[in-house]
């Protein structure tokens, strides 16, 4: 695990470059980064970008740089144009676990350069903490770092000409969402219902739960253009064209029953694949949704009745599968975690 210390920050002047160290410490594989200085504006935005892009990056600003750095437990590293040049050190730092990485910003103090196990410079000539930085941190991860995936609520879909960004909406987006496309009050109480029981097996089975909330509220977006079948279909693609995230749109194309076979779909008379639900999320969500009738909570015994008695024997027994396998993991009968709706 990498660590960035940044010391020398002068909120009033350093603002932009530090957030720029920050920013690059994290989109090039560092865990966390500690400045010296006590700035909550910086940290905030910090965070704020951790939030809406993903991953577990930490920041934490008014740091007591030389303690924190002596008590550092791992080899310490200060960036400077008077080290040694990192091509000949690097191969000696990856040996090592977890290492600091201290960039200065005004005057580094002679202390840091004794502290440190290695002071290391990128080329001996005088440039930028964040070039600095980001070259040290390439060199460390051989470019491996660039093929990290962060999953965050902003996505960016990577394109030659134009910007596409897909994103997880959160609760009220989702209603507002569903307000665009005219989702009467049936809709929105089933939804709501759906979310309810599906955040509680949120609670109990490992998974991403903005994912799973989102789902759930805008399952049945496609209700708003039908009431067949093909709903599931026609809400993924209204998702779609707003850029949601996709994974939210395969919550919603699969969500039918406990999903559709593609020989199903072809008897169906529905495009030609399965839209069996594959992910946890997925499974939730289509299973929440066979727990709710109307805006009514039902249980496993009187989901199967409703099954049997429209013949449709096979689906009864997938959904009793799910529901047993989702039970399994919850550590608890979903029937049981619902009752109290
Ligand atoms: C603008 S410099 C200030 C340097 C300052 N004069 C000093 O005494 O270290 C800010 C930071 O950029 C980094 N830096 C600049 N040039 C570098 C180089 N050639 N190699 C490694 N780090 C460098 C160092 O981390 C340095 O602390």
């Amino acid at each position: 695990m990498i660590t960035v210390l940044r010391i020398g920050h002068r909120p009033f002047r350093d603002k932009r470059i530090t957030t720029h160290v920050a920013l690059v410490a994290r989109a090039f594989g560092a865990s966390s980064i500690y400045i010296d200085t006590r700035d909550d504006e910086l940290e905030n935005t910090v965070k704020k970008v951790v939030d809406n892009f993903g991953g577990s990056f930490e920041v934490k600003t008014g740091i007591e740089w030389k303690s924190f750095m002596k008590k550092f437990h791992g080899t310490k590293v200060n960036l400077t144009m008077y080290g040694e040049p990192i091509e000949k050190r690097i191969d000696e730092i990856k040996s090592g676990d977890d290492i600091l990485v201290l960039v200065g910003a005004e005057k580094v103090p002679i202390d840091a350069y004794l502290i440190a196990d290695y002071n290391i410079s990128v080329t001996n000539q005088p440039h930028s903490e964040v070039a600095a930085l980001a070259i040290f941190l390439d060199r460390y991860f051989d470019g491996k770092e660039l093929e990290k995936s962060y999953e965050g609520k902003i996505n960016v879909v990577p394109m030659n000409h134009g910007k596409l960004v897909k994103y997880i909406p959160d609760e009220d987006q989702c209603l507002m969402i569903l307000k665009s496309e005219n989702a009467d009050d049936l809709i929105i109480r089933h939804v709501e219902t759906v979310y309810k029981v599906a955040m509680r097996m949120a609670d109990c089975i490992p998974c991403d739960r903005r994912l799973v909330a989102a789902g759930a509220l805008l399952h049945d977006i496609g209700r708003t253009k039908t009431n067949n079948i093909d709903h599931a279909i026609a809400g993924a693609e209204i998702l779609k064209k707003k850029n949601i995230d996709d994974r939210i749109v395969r919550i919603v194309e699969r969500h039918t029953g406990a999903g559709i076979t593609s020989e199903e779909a072809q008897k169906l008379g529905l495009p030609v694949k399965d839209y069996v639900p594959e992910t946890i999320e997925e499974k939730i969500v289509a299973h929440a949704d066979n727990l709710v009738s109307m805006d009514r909570i039902i249980n496993l015994k009187q989901l199967m009745d409703k099954y049997e008695n429209k013949n449709l024997h096979d689906a009864a027994l997938r959904i009793k599968k799910l529901h047993e396998e989702l039970s399994k993991m919850c550590g608890r009968d979903l029937d049981d975690i619902t009752k109290d709706l």
